[in-house]
């Protein structure tokens, strides 16, 4: 625990981070879900370079650069469940002061072990500027937050903690950003998770 808590920040216009949203209880109770979810797999990327996250998605499948119903294998996606969406709707009622009509129907969850990491981008696959909830768990993270221009500076790097809430809409909705690393052992051992998970809520727009 910190001697203080740390304080709730908004980055850029849109982009806000609640350190500590969720309690112990429900980042475990988050993590069990996403030990039941199935299906984690290393996307390769066109450039012949594969993702060294290990994901999972729901409600549609992220495959670079678009989505699908279907996976690699021509498996059927899993299900968005509700109750996340339940979730996502009060991560924005938390940042913005209102969540009604925030709707998500994809779910993108990885798997960060020791050593991986994921490169700067924008999440423009979506045909919605809707939000995009961001909510860790484990192993604190590294992540850069950067511009809407090109992956370069300015940026500024934050930690992501177990529990923490990232939010970022309005004009930081296609903002590059990304996790340069991660601090492996940093995990609450009560969490019983080794390692990141992230989960991103968005809404696909399809
Ligand atoms: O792991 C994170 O905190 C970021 C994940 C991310 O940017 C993504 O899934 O598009
Ligand atoms: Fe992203």
């Amino acid at each position: 625990m910190e001697l203080l808590p740390r304080p709730r920040s908004e980055l850029a216009p849109g982009a806000v981070h609640v350190p500590d949203w969720l309690d112990l209880d429900e980042q475990r109770s988050l993590v069990e879900s996403c030990r039941g979810w199935r299906g984690y797999r290393q996307t390769r990327l066109p450039s012949g370079g594969v993702m060294s996250v290990r994901m999972v998605c729901l409600g549609w499948h992220w495959l670079p650069y678009r989505y699908s119903r279907i996976r690699e294998d021509g498996s059927p996606v899993d299900p968005f469940p509700s109750w996340l969406g339940d979730l996502g709707r009060r991560a924005v009622a938390t940042a913005y002061g209102d969540g009604t009509g925030y709707d998500p129907d994809v779910a993108l969850v990885n798997y960060y072990d020791a050593t991986a990491k994921m490169g700067q981008h924008q999440d423009k696959d979506e045909r919605s500027l809707e939000p995009v909830v961001s909510l860790s768990l484990g192993d604190t993270c590294v992540f850069r937050f950067g511009n809407t221009e090109n992956r370069n500076r300015p940026y500024t790097d934050l930690e992501l903690r177990s529990g923490d809430l990232f939010v970022f809409g309005g004009p930081s909705r296609l903002a590059y950003h990304g996790v340069p690393r991660t601090l492996p052992g940093t995990s609450d051992p009560a969490l019983g998770l080794t390692g990141r998970l992230n989960l991103t809520l968005r809404v696909s727009g399809l």
